[in-house]
Order: C-alpha cells, then sequence, then structure tokens
C-alpha cells in the first residue's frame, strides 16, 4: 500500500461529495472545544466502567453528570443538524458510540488504521464485547468502502468471526480491504490484530445507496 500523509485536509479531501458537505456542515456549526468535550465524555464512560465507587462518590458524580446533561438539553437538534460522528476528519469523529480509528494509510480501496477498546467496550473475562468488535468493523469496513471518491454506500450484511480473546486498553491493528465490486454491491474484508495474533476478521456487503436513498 502506498503511504498517503494524513492530515485532516488529506483525509476529507478523498470524500465524496456528499459525505464532505456531510462533514463540513457538522464542522461549521462545531463550538471551539467540542472534541475535548466528546474526549472528556469518552474518558468518563471508561472510567465509570472501570470504579466501584463509594456510595458519597455516586451521589456527587450523578448530580454533576445530570448538571452537563441539563447544561446541553436546551440545545438539541434535529438529527440531521447534529455533530457527533460527522467530523470525518477525526479519529472518534466527534463521537463515543464506536472506538476511534486512526488511519495511519488509505488507497481507494484499502485501509491501515489502529483502533484501542476502554473499559467502556468490555464484555466480561476483561475482554472487548464482541458487539463493540462488530460495531468497529461497521465503521472500518464502511469508511473503506466509501473511499476514492465512491458514491455512499450502507450495510447490508457483517459476519464477524472471532478468532481469539481482544484485549482492552492496547493499540491493535486495522486492515481492511475492498475485494469484490459489482454493480452496487461491494464486498469488504477486515482484519483486526494484536500484534502478529488475529483476533477477529469481518466480511462486509456494502450497497451503494441510489441518489433517491436517504
Ligand atoms: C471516507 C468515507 C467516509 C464515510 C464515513 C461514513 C460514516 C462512518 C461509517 C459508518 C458505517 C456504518 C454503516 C451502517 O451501520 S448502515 C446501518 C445498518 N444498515 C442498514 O440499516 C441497512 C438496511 N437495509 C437497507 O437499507 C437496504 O436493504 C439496502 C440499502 C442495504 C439494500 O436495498 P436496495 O433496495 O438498495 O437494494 P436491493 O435490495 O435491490 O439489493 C441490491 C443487491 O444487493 C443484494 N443484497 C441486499 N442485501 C443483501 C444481503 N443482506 N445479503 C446478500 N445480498 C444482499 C441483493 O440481492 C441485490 O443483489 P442483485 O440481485 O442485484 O445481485
Amino acid at each position: 500500500m502506498t503511504r498517503v500523509s494524513v492530515d485532516d485536509d488529506n483525509r476529507i479531501a478523498v470524500l465524496s461529495p456528499h459525505w464532505k458537505s456531510w462533514a463540513e456542515a457538522a464542522i461549521r456549526q462545531m463550538a471551539p472545544g467540542w472534541q475535548d468535550m466528546t474526549a472528556s465524555l469518552g474518558s468518563l464512560q471508561d472510567t465509570l466502567a472501570g470504579a466501584v465507587p463509594p456510595e458519597d462518590v455516586v451521589e456527587e458524580a450523578t448530580v454533576l453528570m445530570e448538571r452537563a446533561r441539563a447544561l446541553l438539553e436546551p440545545y438539541e437538534v434535529s438529527g440531521s443538524e447534529q455533530i457527533f460522528g460527522r467530523l470525518l476528519t477525526s479519529a472518534t469523529r466527534g463521537q463515543t458510540f464506536s472506538p476511534p480509528l486512526w488511519v495511519d494509510r488509505y488507497e481507494d480501496d484499502e485501509l491501515a488504521a489502529t483502533t484501542r477498546f476502554g473499559r467502556f467496550h468490555a464484555g466480561n473475562n476483561g475482554v472487548v464485547h464482541g458487539g463493540a468488535i462488530a460495531l468497529m468493523f461497521d465503521d472500518a469496513l464502511g469508511v473503506t468502502s466509501d473511499l476514492g471518491g465512491r458514491e455512499r454506500s450502507r450495510t447490508a450484511s457483517l459476519k464477524v468471526d472471532f478468532r481469539s480473546l481482544t484485549p482492552l486498553d492496547r493499540v491493535l491493528e486495522v486492515r481492511v480491504r475492498l475485494t469484490h465490486l459489482d454493480g452496487r454491491k461491494r464486498t469488504l474484508h477486515g482484519t483486526l490484530s494484536d500484534g502478529g495474533r488475529v483476533c477477529a476478521e469481518a466480511t462486509g456487503l456494502f450497497i451503494e445507496l441510489r441518489p433517491e436513498q436517504q
């Protein structure tokens, strides 16, 4: 894979016109500090998931979280206006739902990135929840499906094979390749690895949307 430098401008430059304007509309509305706020929420989720606090701390934390919620509530907007998840130039996309995807290199049909799952995405036994792995793959394969200026697509199916346990709090490698193109149908394959060990792999079918499809 050819190394492509990945800075903000470069990443947005490869987006199709739809994704470019979708991301730029969100960026225009974004107050300075938005990314710090969502990063703070992400660490809060991880810290809360891993903590066993005493009653007084539970009470105080609940009050503080409720204060933050009440502070934000008057600024609620429709789904089409929200910023959360639309910052395509950022590894987190300005959201905390799926884990970050730090893109190292990309081509029209390949992506090399790293990710990391925190305590928020833990299942049991101190390893990553399988659903969180599927979530990460949906994002990574979805982004790769729409690289190279291709029209936007949507996941029709996603199959995940869990090959070995996925550790928490480690930087893991993500590789995705577009393996087959058949009209509107795009098949993508991805792997999630810890060093040389494959933790999971996924195959996804993405369908290019027709102009009238939302
Ligand atoms: C750099 C880029 C950045 C981008 C960032 C993005 C944000 C981040 C990424 C976030 C990513 C998150 C992404 C998400 O989470 S997307 C959210 C989860 N996905 C959905 O909700 C999708 C729901 N389904 C649909 O909307 C429709 O079914 C779609 C649009 C998918 C197809 O309905 P449509 O009416 O348009 O097409 P069609 O039914 O005529 O089918 C067309 C062809 O496809 C074949 N087919 C269909 N389904 C399947 C199947 N399951 N297995 C095997 N084959 C299947 C079908 O047989 C036919 O083949 P053929 O007969 O022509 O040979």
